[in-house]
């Protein structure tokens, strides 16, 4: 388990091109020492606005997106291209104006996909597909991803993992279905803390005054059940990039010097 690591920044703009340009050089550096790199997308504002603030960056074509593989850390369980899927909102904001391998773009099935509204089903063909993708040196059912990247919720909440409902409680299958998410839509696609954990790092976006009460409880030693944002952590690196406003309410001890 990996300390977190703070760094807040001004505003949720600058987070927003600081955590890109930050994710250019992570998969950049992957691509150099393996051949290809493996990131984990979020949903959300600050997830997608990450997206947008890469779309428009200089360094972008640094990548080869053709040695990429793009995962998802949740989905909501709604028909192919719905505006509210987070795969719908990621290639709006990114994913359709670069050269991504399409093989290599693994969505989470819709709810007018193969299994129709079974979600289980759904999330168990997602669990089998990680598990295809992992290599011998990995851990067991997931690739090790490069990069995790998490969202937090106004209640602590990451992917689709919420406090005290069962998929934050799951500690053996990495992808499950969720029903009565509180945040609509209620039945979502989710990988679970074992699959977060996997990664190699673990990055969670808050910005924005709305998540400077969860930032400072999952910061401040919560149990994951109660705050699941305090459960996501990488095995070499967890990393909470904040806006000032998010960090607003963080112990002066763990509030690092904000960035210019
Ligand atoms: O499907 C989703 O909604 C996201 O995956 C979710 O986990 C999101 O990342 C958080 O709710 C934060 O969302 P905001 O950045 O919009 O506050």
């Amino acid at each position: 388990m990996s300390t977190p690591q703070l760094v807040v920044h001004h505003d949720k703009e600058l987070m927003a091109q600081a955590a890109a340009a930050r994710l250019i050089t992570k998969i950049v550096d992957a691509q150099a020492s393996r051949g290809s790199a493996s990131v984990v997308l979020t949903g959300g504002r600050n997830g997608n606005g990450l997206l947008a603030a890469l779309a428009a960056a200089p360094a972008r074509d640094a990548i080869d997106w053709g040695r990429l593989d793009l995962w998802w850390g949740d989905e909501r369980f709604l028909p192919e291209g719905d505006p509210e899927r987070n795969v719908t909102q990621a290639r709006e904001a990114l994913l359709d104006t670069v050269p991504l391998d399409p093989k290599r773009v693994h969505a989470m099935p819709a709810s007018d996909g193969p299994f129709g509204a079974d979600v289980e089903a759904a999330a168990a063909s997602y669990a089998e597909e990680l598990a295809r993708a992992a290599g011998p040196e990995n851990h067991g059912a997931v690739p090790t991803f490069d990069v995790l990247m998490l969202g937090v919720g106004p209640d602590t909440h990451v992917a689709s993992l919420f406090p005290e409902l069962p998929a934050v409680r799951e500690t053996q299958r990495t992808v499950v279905g969720v029903h009565g998410a509180p945040k609509p839509p209620p039945t979502r696609v989710t990988l679970t803390l074992p699959a977060i954990r996997a990664a190699r790092e673990v990055w969670l976006l808050a910005a924005g005054e709305d998540k400077a009460q969860a930032a400072a409880i999952a910061l401040s030693g919560a149990g994951e059940i109660q705050a699941p944002a305090a459960g996501a952590y990488g095995r070499a690196r967890t990393l909470w990039l904040l806006d000032s406003a998010a960090a607003s309410q963080l112990p002066r001890s763990l509030y690092p010097p904000a960035s210019s």
